[in-house]
């Protein structure tokens, strides 16, 4: 099986380093905006501010990704702290795109059974 941390150059200079992470950031920059569409659909499906934060899905996300790592040749504790950093950014996107569209007229769930006052 190839590995992606096999695909790395050996490189001579920084100019060489520096185009070798462009081009990786040329494919993540439209993986990570597609990503965070799904924030977006999140928020809405959700509906609730409470709902935004799911530690279990994060827990479970980081137990995904870390033998994902590994078997690419990378080091799992590196893919660990950049994914939950990653999920920090984009749950505080989330409760931004639910205040969007509770602005544009999404209605709040309905919490009539649940409100004492
Ligand atoms: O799966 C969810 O519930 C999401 O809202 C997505 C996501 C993420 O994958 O970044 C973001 C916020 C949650 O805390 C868990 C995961």
């Amino acid at each position: 099986m190839s590995r992606a941390i096999d695909n790395v150059k050996q490189c001579q200079s920084m100019a060489e380093v520096r185009a070798g992470v462009n081009a990786l950031d040329d494919i993540l920059v439209p993986l990570l905006v597609e990503r965070s569409g799904y924030m977006t659909q999140a928020a809405r499906v959700k509906n609730d501010e409470g709902l935004v934060r799911d530690e279990a899905r994060i827990q479970a996300i980081v137990d995904r990704v870390r033998p994902m790592a590994e078997a690419q040749g990378g080091n799992p504790d590196l893919m660990e702290r950049l994914y939950r950093a990653m999920m920090e950014c984009y749950i505080d996107y989330e409760h931004q795109e639910l205040a969007r569209l509770r602005a544009a007229g999404l209605a709040p769930k309905d919490d009539s059974a649940g409100s004492a006052a």
